[in-house]
């Protein structure tokens, strides 16, 4: 059979399809870029056109066609970094560099192990799939290998870039003393302080695997996908991270939210290990 109802034929599925992966990939492009907001308005432009076409007021979609035209060489020279960031992920080969990249976990690990012990406290963001570029815009702007001394040194306390989070992106601190977005004080995590809620807060809102360490208990912690994990250990951190970051490089499958108390043990735990 060559078509449903003959109306629809495999061709026009695969067609769907592919255009609903394409837009869908769009969507992860731009998701947590400053290009997220024109893009919502490019859809309301788009339609209006499309209505103007449609009532066949002529005047109003000569006008709007051409405004397009021109609004889309502005857009490309407002958004040449977001643009040219987004083509380099397109191309950007998937197996990654695997030794830097295992280099750079292992020395977030150490570093949480060496704060959590002299109970300075840390967030660090872990960029996946969503750019977390408008989130390291409030912080300062960095471009450095990622290492067990640099990491320390940032969260030192008195280290002028200390309050706040670092975000970093493959083997690279891209940015410090970065702002997240803090997760609501109503729900299952009132009582956990600001550092805490900014990565859960994060994680609520991007894919990003975001780590705590706790200034006052000395403990280390996962948030993720608006969840936060039991206290780990060094190895559990390691073994964590290594499945988040490279056994599902996209990772984007995030656990369900928690019904009851987020920090129990075992729960966000297992959660985090289902992604495995
Ligand atoms: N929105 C935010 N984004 C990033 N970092 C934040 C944000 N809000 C607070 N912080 C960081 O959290 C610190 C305050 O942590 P606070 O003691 O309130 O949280 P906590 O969850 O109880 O953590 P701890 O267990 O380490 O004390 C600030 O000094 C700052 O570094």
């Amino acid at each position: 059979m060559s078509t449903v109802f003959g109306l629809v034929s495999p061709r026009d599925v695969l067609d769907i399809l592919l255009v609903t992966f394409l837009v869908y990939q769009g969507y992860l492009l731009v998701a947590g870029t400053r290009a997220v907001n024109v893009v919502r308005g490019i859809v309301v432009f788009a339609g209006v056109w499309v209505a103007a076409l449609l009532l066949n007021l002529t005047t109003l979609s000569e006008l709007l066609g051409r405004a397009g035209t021109v609004g889309l060489f502005a857009l490309v020279v407002l958004f040449q970094p977001e643009l040219r960031a987004a083509l380099e992920r397109v191309g950007r080969p998937r197996g990654r560099d695997l030794s830097a990249g295992v280099a750079a976990l292992q020395a977030v690990v150490r570093s949480m192990e060496r704060l959590a012990e002299r109970r300075i406290g840390a967030l660090i963001a872990i960029e996946r799939r969503t750019p977390l570029g408008e989130y390291a815009e409030t912080g300062v702007t960095l471009d450095a290998v990622v290492s067990v001394p640099f990491l320390e040194a940032l969260f030192a306390r008195n280290a002028p870039l200390h309050d706040g989070g670092v975000i970093i992106h493959g083997s690279r601190v891209v940015a410090a003393g970065c702002l997240f977005p803090l997760q609501s004080s109503d729900g299952t995590y009132r009582r956990y302080g600001t550092r805490h809620r900014a990565a859960i807060g994060l994680s609520e809102v991007t894919d990003a695997v975001v780590l705590v360490v706790s200034e006052e208990r000395g403990s280390m912690r996962i948030a993720l996908g608006g969840r936060l994990g039991p206290d780990l250990n060094g190895a559990e951190l390691r073994e964590q991270l290594r499945t988040l970051i490279y056994d599902r490089g996209s990772g984007l499958d995030t656990p369900e939210r928690p019904a009851s108390d987020p920090a129990a043990p075992g729960t966000p735990a297992d959660a985090l290990k289902e992604q495995a």
